[in-house]
């Protein structure tokens, strides 16, 4: 069987060059993940193209999942020595912490300048993450005025340069995008839900069903049950989107398929986080 999810060629090697050209020029990385689905939003070798450099680990989207879930993976990540930031960068909560925390990891890196007899100087960071994680709204809110492209669109984030956010942290304007990972589907499915995918073909069927798949899997039925007038319990999801389109947009299942993925992207069926932290 063909993967379900493919992206077009070329793009990630593209990507992984200028992701590993920006990290060359900063003292410190902040990776943006989304709250909803921290670890698929995780790519496994982000550890390796940062080295040694302070990351800051920011779980965007704080504002979709809900308090318990956060606090599930609050302590989750700190068993892992992980201290996770909670934002909502379309709101702007949680954004002062972030840049304390890049203004702390300035202060050790000058400590250390100091050492060897140089100069101190700001802290130069970059913000990292899969395609619309919610970057440039992060960059916005850091900068605490809009000057970064911030778009629904996947893929919108381009230019280069450097902007002062405080005395202290300078930041690169555009974000690193992070290379799509091709070896797991079931996390592309997750990011395709989460529309966090960038230049990738999929069948919005296939991963609406999949949503309802979840949804029932995180006992989350009700939310489907009431919004919709249908009991998935009952049926598979790809049986879902069919009955959804049959009861409501004659049995046309590509608009049932949009329907659903824009209902829970647009956070209309609440705060729902599609992975919780894993039990061991
Ligand atoms: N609910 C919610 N929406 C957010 C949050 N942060 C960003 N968004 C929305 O998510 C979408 C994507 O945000 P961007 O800032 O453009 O994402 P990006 O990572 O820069 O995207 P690319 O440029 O495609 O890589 C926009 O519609 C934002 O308004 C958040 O914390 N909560």
């Amino acid at each position: 069987m063909p993967p379900e999810i493919q992206w077009y060629p070329g793009h990630i090697a593209k990507a992984e060059r200028q992701l590993k050209e920006q990290l060359k020029r900063v003292d410190v990385v902040l990776e943006v993940l989304d709250a909803r689905i921290p670890l698929a939003s995780h790519h496994p070798q982000v550890a390796e193209w940062i080295g040694s450099k302070p990351r800051i680990l920011i779980l965007n989207r704080a504002d979709m999942i809900p308090e318990s879930v956060r606090q599930a993976w609050q302590a989750w990540f700190k068993r892992r020595g992980e201290v996770p930031y909670f934002t909502d960068a379309q709101q702007g909560q949680g954004i002062r912490a972030v840049s304390k925390a890049a203004q702390a990891a300035g202060v050790e890196m000058n400590r250390r300048r100091r050492d060897r007899g140089m100069r101190p100087r700001p802290v130069r960071a970059v913000v990292i993450g899969f395609p619309n994680v919610g970057k440039s709204a992060l960059i916005n809110r850091l900068l605490g005025r809009k000057a970064v492209a911030s778009a629904r669109r996947a893929g919108v984030t381009r230019q280069l340069q450097w902007v002062r956010i405080s005395e202290s942290i300078e930041l690169l304007d555009a974000p690193g995008v992070i290379p799509s990972k091709l070896d797991n589907q079931t996390d592309a499915v997750k990011l395709a839900i989460c529309e966090d995918i960038g230049e990738a073909a999929y069948d919005n069927q296939h991963v609406a069903a999949a949503l309802v798949d979840l949804l029932v899997e995180l006992a989350y039925e009700e939310i489907l049950r009431s919004r919709y007038g249908l009991d998935p319990l009952s049926m598979t999801g790809e049986e879902y989107i069919h009955a959804l389109a049959n009861s409501r947009y004659q049995g046309d299942a590509e608009r049932a398929a949009l329907q659903l993925l824009n209902d829970f992207r647009k956070g209309l069926m609440g705060a729902i986080p599609l992975e919780l932290p894993p039990t061991n």
